[in-house]
This record gives structure tokens, sequence and C-alpha cells, in this order.
């Protein structure tokens, strides 16, 4: 059986060498003559897979190992009996992980403290509801807009964008892309809603670029130039707007979601996936391929403040400035898309929050609750 595997796909041959041959490729190379004779495809968000790549293919399976789906046209793959599988959840933590270290960074920037804020969450899914658990345990007042779900589960919990839009000091939108239908999302927010957003709101997008109307945001940020944007998803990734990267307060190459543990779930995933697919068993755990963490775990022996103390050990596993200043670097040195997706492709070696110890030793013991509920391990010493 021949598989071709996108590139950066971290354990490719532990999660799918069993099955076949694997032929590796960068993600916006595999085209049509790669795949003809392949019998399976797995990818990430970057490679179109629809009729124009696959038709007259013998490609029986396609896997992605990520949350988003919309590079797929499931609808051909249906049509053709082609099986699927994406990986819902695989690197939810470590998108809320960038957001609490992009919002932390901001805080510090800008002067204020996380549990002052209110923020409104768009999309309440995997990553969404994560967030709003961990922002709600660290006492911030949280609104949720999610119509999809409203509509399945009952409005109660649920707020429409334009009843909090206006009011939020943080807006932070985890919504797929979904170009039709009664909840299409495709610049959710458009001209007038980055128009309404308060002055002094953090607009931070790490769901997909296209649900925001990056002209608008632009002329927003250079105009009256009264708000802040973190911005790791764009429209036309990798040959992103230039001037919209230089305005954004943080600017990251589409690596929300890059931990080693998010890609390694994601693999694991499909991997399980193919398995069930072809009817074969695995008895490959997730846990044989996740390496212990370089930092394990460290010692608080001081009651530091809240925020203080949130950053600290935030940025003891993952800080989002590295990637911003990543991206600014690749791009002086390669130009815009080479040095987006170079960014991406050598990726350094990132860990989830939670896989950090925090000892908490005589007065630190005080931070229990936020260093908890803010995602980490956390232990009391005697
Ligand atoms: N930047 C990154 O690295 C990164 C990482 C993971 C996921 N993502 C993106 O974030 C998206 C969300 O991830 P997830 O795991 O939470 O997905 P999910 O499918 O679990 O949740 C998405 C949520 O958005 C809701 N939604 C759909 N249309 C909406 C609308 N018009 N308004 C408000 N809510 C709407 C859905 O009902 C659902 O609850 C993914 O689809 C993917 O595109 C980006
Ligand atoms: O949809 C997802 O899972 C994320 O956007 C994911 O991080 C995308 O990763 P990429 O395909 O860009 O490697």
């Amino acid at each position: 059986m021949k598989l071709v595997v996108d590139a950066n796909i971290p354990a490719a041959e532990a999660c799918f060498g069993a099955f076949g041959t694997l032929t590796r490729m960068a993600g916006r190379e595999i085209s049509a003559a790669d795949v003809a004779d392949a019998d399976a495809l797995i990818v990430r968000s970057i490679t179109q897979v629809d009729r124009a790549l696959l038709a007259g293919s013998q490609v029986g399976f396609v896997g992605t190992c990520t949350i988003g789906t919309d590079h797929v046209d499931q609808a051909f793959l249906a049509e053709q009996g082609i099986g699927f599988a994406s990986a819902p959840g695989c690197n939810a933590e470590a998108v809320v992980d960038y957001v609490l270290s992009s919002l932390l960074t901001l805080a510090e920037r800008e002067g204020w403290s996380l549990a002052e804020r209110t923020v409104g969450i768009v999309g309440v899914g995997n990553v969404g509801s994560r967030l709003l658990a961990r922002l709600t345990g660290l006492g911030l007042t949280v609104l949720a807009c999610d119509p999809p779900r409203a509509e399945r589960e009952g409005a109660e919990g649920f707020l429409a964008l334009d009843e909090f839009i206006a009011r939020c000091d943080v807006l932070c939108l985890h919504t797929p892309l979904v170009t039709s239908g009664p909840h299409a999302t495709r610049h959710l927010l458009d001209a007038q809603r980055v128009d309404e957003l308060a002055s002094g709101c953090v607009l931070l997008n790490a769901g997909r670029g296209d649900c925001v109307d990056g002209l608008a945001l632009r002329s927003r940020l250079s105009g009256k130039g009264d708000i802040t944007a973190v911005l790791d998803v764009w429209e036309q990734e990798p040959a992103i707007d230039p001037s919209l990267r230089d305005l954004a307060a943080l600017a990251t190459p589409h690596i929300a979601g890059y931990s080693l543990d998010g890609k390694l779930r994601g693999s694991w995933m499909i991997h399980q996936a193919l398995a069930r697919h072809l009817g074969a068993s695995s008895s490959l755990a997730f846990s044989d391929l996740r390496p212990p963490p370089a930092l394990a775990s460290l010692r608080l022996e001081q009651a530091l403040p809240v925020d203080e103390a949130l950053r600290l050990c935030a940025r003891a596993v993952y800080d989002t400035r590295r990637d911003h200043d990543s991206l600014q670097r690749e791009v002086l040195r390669l130009g815009m898309a080479r040095g987006f997706d170079r960014c991406r492709a050598d990726y350094p070696l990132r860990r989830e929050f939670a896989t950090l110890d925090v000892q908490l030793a005589g007065d630190a013991t005080s931070l229990y609750a936020p260093l908890n509920a803010a995602g980490f391990q956390v232990s009391r010493l005697p």
C-alpha cells in the first residue's frame, strides 16, 4: 500500500509505516500526479483535497491530522466512496495556551490584569469551550456566541455576537471557515462589526483567516488605531497582507495549535481512523508517541501577584512572542510566503501547559487555584 504523507506530520513512520510505504512531501506541493497511484493520503490543512487532486486516483482513504476541514471537499469524497477522517480537538489545548500566553503578554504591555477583563468567545467548540473553562476559572467574565450550538442545545448560556461585540475587552474567534448556509463564517467580522469593536478591545483570531475582513481590520488599526490585534490566521496564507502583519501586536504564522502534543495527537487519531478503515488492529497507544517534556516541573516559593505567577509559568512552557519574532525574522530573510512557511516547517519543540508540574511551597500555595485553572498540573509541597 502506498501512502502519501505531508512532511510536517510528526511520528509518521510510527503511525502509518505499518500500513505500507510512505512518500513524504511538502503539503502545498502534493499534486494529482503524486497521488495517482497512492492508496491513502494523509495531510494537514494546507493541501486542497478535491476533485482536481483525486479524480482518477486510486486513493481510498484521506486523513487530515488537523481540526479544520475546510481544505477537504467532503462531498466529493463521499460521492467517490473515499473514506475520510479528521482529528477533532487534537490541538485544542495548544490553542488555548496560545490565547493565554498572548493575553498575559498584552496585559503586561498595556498595564491591565486578566481577571478584570470581559472576554467574548465566538465559536464554542473544542477550542472555545476549553478556553471558556480556563478563563472562567481565572475569574474573567466570559460571554459566548455559538448559534449552531444554541440552535441544537437551547439559547441558555449563548448570546448573539451583536449583543456583546461592543462591550468586550477581548474578542476571541475560534470559528471554522464555513462558506455557505445560515451560519456561514466568511467575514463573520465584516467591516461593520470591525467598526463596532470597543475602543481598547483586543481582537484575537485563531480560527481561520477568512473569518475576518482583513482590509477592514487593517483600516481600523491604521486609522483610529484604538484596538489591538493578535492574529495567528490570515487571509491568503502564506502570502499574507504585510501591512496587516505590521499592525498586529502579535502576528504568528498559523501555529496556535502547533504543540508537539497537539500534532502527535492528530497523527495518532488518524492512525486509529486508518486502522478502522482497513479493518486492521492497532496496539499503538498515544502515550507511546509522547516524549517526556524538557522542563517537567518548577517550584514556586513566594506568593507572587497572580498575573506574574501565570506569566512566569506560561513563559516557561510557551511564549507567543517567540513565534511573533521568528515570523518577523524569517519574512525579512526570505520574503512573506517563504518566511511564513519556513517558520511552520522549522517549528521549535513546544509542549502544552499541562506538561508542567508547578510545585508550590510556603506562601506560594495561595496560587494553587489560578495556576490549576490556567491548565498547569499543580501540587503543594509540605
Ligand atoms: N490557529 C490554529 O492553529 C488552529 C488550531 C485548531 C483549530 N483552528 C481552527 O479553529 C476552528 C475551531 O476549532 P474547534 O476545535 O473548536 O472546532 P469545533 O468544530 O469543535 O468548534 C467550532 C465551533 O464553532 C461553532 N460555529 C460554527 N459556525 C459559527 C458561527 N457562525 N458563529 C459562531 N460559532 C460558530 C460551531 O458550532 C462549533 O461549536 C477550527 O475549525 C479550525 O478552523 C485553528
Ligand atoms: O485546523 C487545525 O487543526 C489547525 O489550524 C492546525 O494547526 C493547522 O495546522 P497546519 O495544517 O497548518 O499544519
